[in-house]
Protein backbone atom coordinates (compact mmCIF):
# COMPACT_ATOMS: atom_id res chain seq x y z
CA UNK A 1 0.00 0.00 0.00
CA UNK A 2 1.48 3.41 -1.07
CA UNK A 3 0.87 5.87 2.08
CA UNK A 4 2.43 8.69 0.25
CA UNK A 5 4.22 11.50 1.87
CA UNK A 6 4.00 13.40 4.87
CA UNK A 7 5.34 16.64 5.29
CA UNK A 8 6.74 18.59 8.67
CA UNK A 9 6.93 21.98 8.54
CA UNK A 10 8.70 23.35 11.75
CA UNK A 11 7.48 26.49 12.87
CA UNK A 12 7.94 26.81 16.72
CA UNK A 13 11.23 28.98 16.67
CA UNK A 14 11.27 32.73 18.79
CA UNK A 15 13.19 34.19 15.34
CA UNK A 16 15.91 35.68 17.60
CA UNK A 17 18.46 36.61 15.26
CA UNK A 18 15.62 38.11 13.36
CA UNK A 19 15.46 40.47 16.45
CA UNK A 20 11.40 41.70 15.92
CA UNK A 21 9.11 41.56 18.30
CA UNK A 22 6.85 38.93 16.32
CA UNK A 23 8.33 35.36 15.61
CA UNK A 24 9.67 35.46 12.28
CA UNK A 25 7.45 32.87 10.62
CA UNK A 26 4.97 35.15 10.99
CA UNK A 27 5.93 38.35 9.90
CA UNK A 28 3.90 39.30 6.55
CA UNK A 29 5.45 39.33 3.04
CA UNK A 30 3.02 40.81 0.58
CA UNK A 31 0.34 40.71 3.08
CA UNK A 32 0.75 36.60 4.08
CA UNK A 33 2.42 35.14 6.60
CA UNK A 34 6.03 34.10 5.91
CA UNK A 35 5.05 30.74 7.36
CA UNK A 36 1.75 30.40 5.06
CA UNK A 37 3.69 30.75 2.15
CA UNK A 38 5.94 27.66 2.73
CA UNK A 39 2.75 25.26 3.55
CA UNK A 40 1.28 26.54 -0.06
CA UNK A 41 4.17 25.20 -1.45
CA UNK A 42 3.53 21.67 -0.60
CA UNK A 43 -0.22 21.80 0.04
CA UNK A 44 -0.45 21.79 -3.99
CA UNK A 45 1.54 19.25 -4.07
CA UNK A 46 -0.50 15.62 -5.16
CA UNK A 47 1.80 13.55 -3.69
CA UNK A 48 1.37 14.81 -0.03
CA UNK A 49 -1.06 12.94 1.82
CA UNK A 50 -0.31 14.59 5.40
CA UNK A 51 1.03 17.67 6.57
CA UNK A 52 1.55 18.86 10.00
CA UNK A 53 2.85 22.46 11.04
CA UNK A 54 4.29 22.47 14.25
CA UNK A 55 4.50 25.73 16.14
CA UNK A 56 4.85 27.28 19.87
CA UNK A 57 2.18 26.00 21.97
CA UNK A 58 0.59 29.34 22.57
CA UNK A 59 0.61 29.97 18.98
CA UNK A 60 -1.47 27.39 17.86
CA UNK A 61 -4.93 28.43 18.04
CA UNK A 62 -3.82 31.73 15.57
CA UNK A 63 -2.08 29.57 13.42
CA UNK A 64 -5.42 27.50 13.08
CA UNK A 65 -6.98 30.65 12.50
CA UNK A 66 -4.09 31.56 9.31
CA UNK A 67 -4.60 28.04 8.21
CA UNK A 68 -8.49 28.03 8.27
CA UNK A 69 -8.07 31.93 6.31
CA UNK A 70 -6.07 30.27 3.95
CA UNK A 71 -8.28 27.25 3.34
CA UNK A 72 -5.68 24.60 3.78
CA UNK A 73 -7.46 23.29 6.83
CA UNK A 74 -7.93 19.95 4.80
CA UNK A 75 -4.22 19.69 4.29
CA UNK A 76 -2.53 20.57 7.29
CA UNK A 77 -2.65 20.05 11.25
CA UNK A 78 -1.18 22.46 13.65
CA UNK A 79 0.61 21.32 16.62
CA UNK A 80 2.70 22.25 19.34
CA UNK A 81 6.55 21.95 19.41
CA UNK A 82 9.34 22.00 21.35
CA UNK A 83 12.63 23.99 23.11
CA UNK A 84 14.94 23.07 20.26
CA UNK A 85 14.33 22.55 16.01
CA UNK A 86 15.45 18.57 16.51
CA UNK A 87 12.33 18.72 19.56
CA UNK A 88 10.05 20.12 17.67
CA UNK A 89 10.99 17.94 14.41
CA UNK A 90 10.48 14.91 16.70
CA UNK A 91 6.66 15.97 17.63
CA UNK A 92 6.05 16.19 13.79
CA UNK A 93 7.40 12.68 13.05
CA UNK A 94 5.36 11.67 16.23
CA UNK A 95 2.28 13.05 14.32
CA UNK A 96 2.52 11.05 10.84
CA UNK A 97 1.47 8.25 9.49
CA UNK A 98 2.97 7.82 5.97
CA UNK A 99 5.97 5.83 4.55
CA UNK A 100 7.95 8.81 3.77
CA UNK A 101 8.59 11.89 4.95
CA UNK A 102 9.83 15.41 4.47
CA UNK A 103 11.10 18.06 6.74
CA UNK A 104 11.09 21.73 6.09
CA UNK A 105 11.92 24.97 7.84
CA UNK A 106 8.64 27.09 7.90
CA UNK A 107 11.09 30.02 7.08
CA UNK A 108 12.51 28.64 3.46
CA UNK A 109 9.70 30.14 1.46
CA UNK A 110 10.95 30.34 -1.85
CA UNK A 111 11.28 26.25 -2.02
CA UNK A 112 10.04 25.22 -5.27
CA UNK A 113 8.01 22.06 -6.51
CA UNK A 114 10.81 20.91 -8.64
CA UNK A 115 13.22 20.99 -6.35
CA UNK A 116 11.00 19.46 -3.78
CA UNK A 117 10.11 16.97 -6.25
CA UNK A 118 14.06 16.05 -6.81
CA UNK A 119 14.12 15.67 -3.75
CA UNK A 120 11.78 13.16 -2.93
CA UNK A 121 13.08 11.53 -6.56
CA UNK A 122 16.63 11.25 -4.71
CA UNK A 123 15.17 9.31 -1.22
CA UNK A 124 13.23 7.27 -3.07
CA UNK A 125 15.67 5.91 -5.09
CA UNK A 126 19.05 6.14 -2.39
CA UNK A 127 16.73 6.08 0.86
CA UNK A 128 17.58 10.06 2.10
CA UNK A 129 18.44 13.36 0.75
CA UNK A 130 18.63 17.03 1.11
CA UNK A 131 18.59 20.30 -0.82
CA UNK A 132 21.85 21.88 -1.04
CA UNK A 133 24.02 24.43 -2.64
CA UNK A 134 27.69 24.08 -3.49
CA UNK A 135 29.41 27.19 -1.04
CA UNK A 136 30.53 29.99 -3.01
CA UNK A 137 32.84 31.64 -0.43
CA UNK A 138 36.14 30.52 1.26
CA UNK A 139 35.02 28.58 4.01
CA UNK A 140 37.92 28.87 6.95
CA UNK A 141 37.87 27.06 10.63
CA UNK A 142 39.00 29.72 12.92
CA UNK A 143 39.84 28.71 16.66
CA UNK A 144 38.62 30.20 19.64
CA UNK A 145 41.20 32.97 19.72
CA UNK A 146 40.40 34.52 16.35
CA UNK A 147 43.09 32.83 14.41
CA UNK A 148 42.46 30.27 11.55
CA UNK A 149 43.69 26.80 11.76
CA UNK A 150 42.35 25.26 9.09
CA UNK A 151 41.02 25.87 5.41
CA UNK A 152 38.89 22.91 4.06
CA UNK A 153 38.58 22.01 0.24
CA UNK A 154 35.17 24.12 -0.89
CA UNK A 155 35.07 21.50 -3.81
CA UNK A 156 33.43 19.12 -1.58
CA UNK A 157 30.92 21.62 1.07
CA UNK A 158 27.63 22.23 0.55
CA UNK A 159 25.19 24.74 2.13
CA UNK A 160 22.54 22.28 3.13
CA UNK A 161 18.84 23.16 3.65
CA UNK A 162 15.62 21.78 3.27
CA UNK A 163 13.22 19.73 2.55
CA UNK A 164 15.00 16.85 3.63
CA UNK A 165 13.98 13.80 2.90
CA UNK A 166 13.73 10.06 4.41
CA UNK A 167 11.96 7.11 4.72
CA UNK A 168 9.57 7.89 8.33
CA UNK A 169 10.03 4.58 10.45
CA UNK A 170 14.02 5.23 10.09
CA UNK A 171 14.14 9.45 10.31
CA UNK A 172 11.56 8.40 13.83
CA UNK A 173 14.40 5.83 14.81
CA UNK A 174 17.12 8.04 14.62
CA UNK A 175 15.29 10.19 16.13
CA UNK A 176 14.73 8.03 19.25
CA UNK A 177 18.14 7.26 19.23
CA UNK A 178 19.72 10.96 19.31
CA UNK A 179 17.15 11.62 22.48
CA UNK A 180 18.30 8.75 23.95
CA UNK A 181 22.30 9.53 23.92
CA UNK A 182 21.33 13.46 24.33
CA UNK A 183 22.59 14.35 20.72
CA UNK A 184 21.40 17.44 19.00
CA UNK A 185 21.98 18.19 15.90
CA UNK A 186 21.68 21.12 13.39
CA UNK A 187 19.95 19.24 10.53
CA UNK A 188 17.62 16.27 10.49
CA UNK A 189 20.21 14.19 8.04
CA UNK A 190 22.78 14.58 10.91
CA UNK A 191 20.96 12.28 13.03
CA UNK A 192 20.26 10.03 10.21
CA UNK A 193 24.08 9.96 9.25
CA UNK A 194 25.13 8.80 12.71
CA UNK A 195 22.62 5.70 12.17
CA UNK A 196 25.29 5.21 9.51
CA UNK A 197 22.30 6.28 7.14
CA UNK A 198 23.53 7.64 3.32
CA UNK A 199 22.19 10.74 2.44
CA UNK A 200 22.21 12.06 -1.09
CA UNK A 201 22.93 15.58 -1.95
CA UNK A 202 20.74 17.16 -4.01
CA UNK A 203 21.49 20.24 -5.94
CA UNK A 204 18.96 23.10 -5.12
CA UNK A 205 18.86 26.56 -5.36
CA UNK A 206 20.42 29.68 -3.75
CA UNK A 207 17.15 31.92 -3.27
CA UNK A 208 15.62 28.65 -0.89
CA UNK A 209 16.79 31.13 1.64
CA UNK A 210 16.43 30.86 5.36
CA UNK A 211 14.99 33.97 6.53
CA UNK A 212 17.42 34.21 9.50
CA UNK A 213 18.69 38.08 10.09
CA UNK A 214 16.89 41.37 9.13
CA UNK A 215 18.39 41.65 5.56
CA UNK A 216 16.99 38.21 4.56
CA UNK A 217 13.49 40.40 4.76
CA UNK A 218 14.27 42.76 2.19
CA UNK A 219 15.88 39.74 0.16
CA UNK A 220 12.52 38.30 0.10
CA UNK A 221 10.26 41.13 -0.78
CA UNK A 222 12.54 41.75 -3.61
CA UNK A 223 12.55 37.47 -4.78
CA UNK A 224 8.82 37.78 -4.20
CA UNK A 225 8.41 40.78 -6.51
CA UNK A 226 10.52 38.41 -9.19
CA UNK A 227 7.97 35.76 -8.96
CA UNK A 228 4.71 37.71 -8.58
CA UNK A 229 6.52 39.35 -12.57
CA UNK A 230 6.69 35.99 -13.95
N1 LIG B 1 12.33 25.14 18.97
C1 LIG B 1 12.29 25.37 17.66
C2 LIG B 1 13.31 26.13 17.01
C3 LIG B 1 13.24 26.34 15.64
N2 LIG B 1 12.18 25.84 14.94
C4 LIG B 1 12.04 26.12 13.52
O1 LIG B 1 13.18 25.68 12.80
C5 LIG B 1 13.37 26.48 11.64
C6 LIG B 1 14.83 26.89 11.46
O2 LIG B 1 15.33 27.43 12.66
P1 LIG B 1 15.93 28.88 12.86
O3 LIG B 1 16.07 29.64 11.64
O4 LIG B 1 17.11 28.73 13.75
O5 LIG B 1 14.73 29.56 13.68
P2 LIG B 1 14.70 30.16 15.12
O6 LIG B 1 15.09 29.16 16.13
O7 LIG B 1 13.35 30.75 15.22
O8 LIG B 1 15.79 31.34 15.00
P3 LIG B 1 16.89 31.80 16.05
O9 LIG B 1 17.87 30.66 16.13
O10 LIG B 1 17.46 33.03 15.43
O11 LIG B 1 16.16 32.06 17.35
C7 LIG B 1 12.42 27.70 11.78
O12 LIG B 1 11.36 27.54 10.87
C8 LIG B 1 11.98 27.63 13.22
O13 LIG B 1 10.67 28.14 13.45
C9 LIG B 1 11.20 25.09 15.59
O14 LIG B 1 10.25 24.64 14.96
N3 LIG B 1 11.29 24.84 16.93
C1 LIG C 1 18.01 22.67 8.96
C2 LIG C 1 18.74 23.87 8.44
O1 LIG C 1 17.85 24.80 7.87
C3 LIG C 1 19.68 23.42 7.32
O2 LIG C 1 20.39 24.52 6.85
C4 LIG C 1 19.56 24.56 9.49
O3 LIG C 1 20.59 23.72 9.90
C5 LIG C 1 18.75 25.04 10.66
O4 LIG C 1 19.65 25.62 11.56
P1 LIG C 1 19.26 26.73 12.58
O5 LIG C 1 20.40 26.81 13.54
O6 LIG C 1 18.01 26.26 13.21
O7 LIG C 1 19.14 27.99 11.79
Amino acid sequence: MDKGWGVVIVAAGRGTRMGTTESKQFLLLQDKPIFIHTIEVFAALDKVSEMVLVTGAADVERCQDWVKEYRLESRVRVIPGGKERQHSVHEGLKALGTEWVLVHDGVRPFINREQIMGCMKAAMSDGAAVLAVPVKDTIKQVNAEGIVTATPDRSSLWSIQTPQAFRLSSLLLAYELADRDGFLGTDDAMLAERQGMSVRVVEGSYTNIKLTTPEDLEYAAFLLKGEKKR
